[in-house]
């Protein structure tokens, strides 16, 4: 039986089912979103279809499953249409009128209440619903002489590595996705809802707008109707009701098309609740407590770990940091180390929705906004193998940030790229496989993204016609013999373009990338790269030291630690996604699914254990202001408040313990709060500020005088002085 695909994409689930082999420029309605608008919820809005968040990029995914249900008609919208627009990241872009209430929300914490722990340090929780399934476009059915069950057994894990890998798409088993739309929804469906949110989930009635947006959530993915996910919408609603965005959009909408970015990437309840909830800590009256007691500290410590990652991305953008590369560089792997690695998916939801309604910012905050999502967010997403994501993200920056490339690319794949020949191709060599009796984990299509293209294109100096791989096909086959026998049989099928075929397995990459490569040629002259590999070697391309994310980094150097980081991160979240499906019936998960080995080390059987470890002992990275100036500092493992002192040419004998400044204010902060153990391990992500806050930015003689008064030595704070700070 064929397995419809759904694409990983930000669209609308149904447009992809309803035409599996899409292949989209993005179209979006604009949402914007002001701060500082506090008028009626009840404004604007109702989520037609048209509104809804579309594709981000330029980028589509061809399966054999796909094509027996491809619908010949071409979602492959005008070339020259605005692609992409929306906007905004409310927890990152605090306008003064927001920042009391983010202060407050620091505040309203719990004294006592710990940075969420880390599922790198620890498994997590993943109950709950969703579903994803595998990207690869698996026969269902016995081709030649072998059956390859893609969902059963230990190769339920492999599966789960290999759909990241493919990185392209997630597969939800039909008979359970229960994705409605208006068309196929049993009669009265749309018009209530499961349950009374009245008497279960809210102290108030929900607005006519609300009730459409949950409406319309709850027909474009079945995880809507889950209770904890009802529940975190309904508290959602109320935290930020009155709250818009700049379009006149309800700010609702925005935790909302965050949710579905989420869900639809088979994303738990926990998860898509938390999705739901991301804001409420920075813009709102909820506190860490009161999620917990609702919803769960799994719940509550995803958003508070979103939270974190909003003000350091804020931190970050304000400093430029990612222009510098080193620091970018730390902040990744920062991001990803002290929150748990789902919190980051949230922030990547957040951000790819955002970027997705930026149309309607100063081109000033486009243009921040898309320099920072280039050089963070998406490199983010690509190391976590969410290439869809990834290639929204960057697809949407590239509009930004190069408008005229981006315009005249646009228009020239319009005509040049030809979306029914890679569905006929893969129909044609899935039948020819067959005919030779050649069996396959999996064949898949794809279409390189624009800013794929882009970046190829400029990278290596080429033009257009140049680029052999705007169209692809990857064949995953179960043995090296397999993999000739299928070039064969490509070739046999489509002229080789000299020169073209490469044999990465019997000359592996130096980096012990192995794959077969051949480029031929379609009718029309267009070129058709096809990749073909054992489903081990396909391991290594996408996890292993050949890893598809180092490859498209380039020449980064990354530390041992770096690398282990991510492929943590990748291996966590993998581990939950798998975990996710269990409840699918389809899919057998008993044996393969474990929780996550305890960070860094793997137990025996685990796939993973192959990858050599460097220990626990990595480098902290932390941010320390000085002068309001960011840096993101490295320091080696159980450095405390002191070694970062003595880094940043402070360790004079003013700062030793007992030399503090008496005064609060004058003592650096840490995380907020004067220090009070200078001895005081630092952790991942923490935040140093070495300079005391000055009340007005403009009281430089205050700022001269301090660091004077610094200079002098320790508990020399003159009244005046402090007179002054108070005033
Ligand atoms: N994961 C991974 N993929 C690789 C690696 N090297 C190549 N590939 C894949 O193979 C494709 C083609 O690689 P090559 O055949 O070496 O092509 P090339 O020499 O770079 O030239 P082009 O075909 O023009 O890109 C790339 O676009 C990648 O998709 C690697 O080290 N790791
Ligand atoms: N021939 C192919 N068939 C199917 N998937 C492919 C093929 N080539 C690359 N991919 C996958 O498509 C995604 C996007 O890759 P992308 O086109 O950006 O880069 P690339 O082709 O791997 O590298 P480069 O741009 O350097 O040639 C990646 O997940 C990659 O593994």
């Amino acid at each position: 039986m064929a397995v419809p695909t759904i694409a990983l994409y930000a669209s609308p689930p149904s447009s992809v089912y309803s035409t599996p082999y899409s292949c989209q420029i993005n179209s979006h309605a604009s949402h914007d979103f002001d701060f500082n608008s506090r008028s009626s919820s009840s404004a604007s809005t109702t989520t037609s279809s048209s509104q809804k968040p579309a594709v981000g990029g330029l980028s589509c995914l061809f399966s054999t499953q796909s094509v027996k249900h491809a619908s010949s008609s071409s979602s492959f919208s005008s070339g020259t249409e605005d692609l992409g627009s929306l906007w905004h990241d409310r927890g990152e872009e605090l306008s003064s009128s927001f920042r009391g209430s983010s202060l407050s929300s620091s505040l309203k914490r719990d004294q006592g209440h710990h940075s969420p722990m880390t599922v790198l340090q620890g498994p997590g929780s993943s109950n709950g619903s969703g579903g994803i399934g595998a990207c690869s476009r698996s026969p269902s059915k016995r081709i030649g002489g072998d059956f390859y069950s893609s969902r059963s057994g230990s190769g339920g894990l492999f599966n789960g590595f290999v759909r990241h890998a493919l990185g392209s798409c997630v597969d939800y088993d039909p008979v359970n996705l229960h994705l409605r739309d208006s068309d196929s929804a049993p009669p009265g469906l749309l018009d209530e809802l499961t349950f009374n949110i009245d008497d279960g989930f809210g102290d108030s009635k929900l607005e006519p707008y609300a009730k459409d947006l949950l409406l319309d959530a709850q027909a474009r993915h079945k995880i809507f109707h889950d209770d904890l996910v009802v529940k975190a919408f309904c508290e959602a609603e109320n935290a930020h009701r009155g709250q818009m965005r700049a379009s006149g959009d309800p700010y609702l909408q925005h935790c909302v098309e965050t949710a579905v970015l989420l869900a639809t990437i088979g994303a738990n309840s926990t998860v898509v609740a938390a999705g739901l909830l991301h804001d409420t800590l920075d813009d709102t009256f909820v506190t860490y407590n009161y999620i917990s007691l609702s919803f769960g500290a799994g719940v509550a410590d995803l958003v508070e770990g979103v939270s974190k990652l909003s003000h350091l991305s804020k931190l970050a953008r304000e400093n430029d940091t990612a222009n510098k590369i080193v620091e970018a560089d730390r902040l990744h792997t920062m991001f990803l180390a002290m929150a748990d690695a789902r919190a980051v998916l949230i922030k990547l939801a957040d951000r790819l929705h955002n970027m997705m309604t930026l149309d309607s910012l100063p081109m000033i905050k486009q243009q921040r906004f898309a320099k920072e999502t280039l050089e963070i967010f998406a490199p983010l997403a690509n190391r976590l193998g969410i290439s869809t994501w990834k290639e929204q993200l960057e697809n949407l920056c590239f509009k930004y940030l190069n408008p005229v490339q981006h315009k005249e690319l646009t228009s020239k794949l319009v005509t040049s790229f030809d979306e029914a020949m890679v569905t006929s191709a893969v129909e044609k060599l899935e039948r020819a496989l067959k005919d030779e009796s050649i069996s396959y984990h999996s064949l898949s299509g794809r279409h390189k993204s624009l800013y794929s293209i882009h970046r190829k294109m400029s990278k290596k100096k080429l033009n257009m016609d140049e680029i052999h791989d705007i169209h692809g096909l990857r064949i995953i086959v179960e043995n090296e013999e397999d993999c000739y026998k299928a070039a064969t049989v490509v070739h046999q099928l489509w002229p080789e373009v000299p020169g073209k075929f490469k044999d990465y397995i019997l000359h592996p990459k130096f980096n012990g990338y192995q794959s077969l490569h051949t480029v031929v040629t379609r009718e029309g002259m267009v070129p058709l790269e096809v990749q073909i590999r054992t489903k081990e070697m396909h391991l290594q391309a996408e996890f292993g030291f050949a890893a598809h994310w180092r490859y498209k980094e380039g020449d980064c150097k990354h530390s041992s630690f770096v690398l282990q980081m991510v492929e943590w991160a990748r291996w966590v979240i993998t581990w939950h996604c798998e975990a996710m499906s269990k409840d699918q019936p389809s899919i057998s998960h008993s044996d393969s699914i474990k929780p996550p080995c305890k960070f860094p080390s793997h137990s025996e059987d685990c796939p993973f254990s192959c990858i050599p470890e460097c220990g626990a002992d990595g480098p902290v990275y932390v941010i320390m202001i000085e002068n309001d100036k960011m840096s993101v500092q490295e320091l080696a493992a159980h450095s405390t408040v002191m070694d970062l002192l003595e880094k940043a040419g402070r360790g004079s004998s003013r700062w030793i313990p007992y030399g503090f400044p008496v005064k609060e204010e004058l003592r650096p902060r840490l995380n907020h709060s004067p220090i009070i153990d200078p001895t005081c391990k630092l952790k991942m992500g923490d935040v140093i500020e070495l300079t005391p806050a000055i009340p007005d930015k403009s009281l430089t003689e205050y700022r001269e005088e301090i660091q004077r008064m610094y200079d002098r030595g320790p508990n020399v704070a003159t009244s005046t002085t402090m007179a002054g700070l108070r005033s």
